[in-house]
């Protein structure tokens, strides 16, 4: 589902990474930890398409994203690859649901209104979905993360640190979704994280040394 070969970047030729090599079918789960400061936000980035790496390539389904345009990156994105980033960015004026459904309407231009309904109740957000989202809990945000980004039903689930400030039932509620709905969906996931109950839930590492 998702490889990649000899990927490297560099952040203007000072602080250069080579990263190595991954390889994940749909279903499956990886974790990629390791130190402060060891690159793995950067390689989230990388998968993700938001930053582009100096060589190396990256294989999404059948797709080589370092081949694509910008435009067509940023259409590949929002179809194919779920974002749970550190900062959700979500819009501030608009509501939990409506936060969801413009993440369905900037990919295929349709409003999948009862689709994000279901996904949010699914997550517990039954009675949060017509509030502003800056009124919700660190945890509940969480959620709205994981709906937003599950909504286009993703080949590619990609979560920074998604338990680093949630307690441990939280926390444990996320990673039991994360995989529970990345499965449902048939998506690769891939957790970037130094947070030790998620390396205690979930065996398929790699350490960035
Ligand atoms: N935009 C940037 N410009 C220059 N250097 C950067 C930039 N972003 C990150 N770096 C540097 O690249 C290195 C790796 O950063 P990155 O955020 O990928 O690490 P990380 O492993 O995710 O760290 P942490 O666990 O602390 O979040 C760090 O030394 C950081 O200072």
């Amino acid at each position: 589902m998702i490889q990649t070969k000899n990927l490297a970047f560099s952040y203007s030729g000072k602080v250069n990474f080579n990263f190595p090599d991954i390889s994940l079918e749909s279903g499956q789960v990886l974790l990629i930890t390791g130190g402060s400061g060891k690159g793995k936000t950067t390689l989230l980035h990388l998968l993700g398409g938001l930053l582009k790496a100096q060589s190396g390539s990256i294989r999404i389904g059948d797709t080589n994203i370092e081949s694509l345009s910008d435009k067509n990156l940023d259409k590949f994105r929002g179809k194919n690859i779920g974002l749970i980033l550190q900062q959700p960015h979500f819009v501030e004026a608009f509501s939990v649901l409506e936060n969801v459904v413009l993440s369905s309407w900037l990919a295929t231009g349709q409003k999948a209104e009862e689709k994000a309904t279901s996904l949010l109740t699914e997550l517990g957000l039954a009675d949060q979905m017509t509030k502003l989202t800056s009124r919700l809990s660190i945890g509940q945000q969480q959620r709205v993360s994981i709906a937003r980004a599950l909504i286009n039903e993703p080949q590619l689930l990609l979560a920074d640190e998604p338990t680093s400030s949630l307690d441990d039932e939280n926390a444990f509620n996320v990673a039991d979704l994360l995989s529970k709905l990345s499965k449902e969906y048939g998506a690769a996931l891939i957790i970037v994280t130094h947070d030790q109950r998620l390396k205690d839930r979930f065996s398929n590492q790699i350490t960035l040394l």
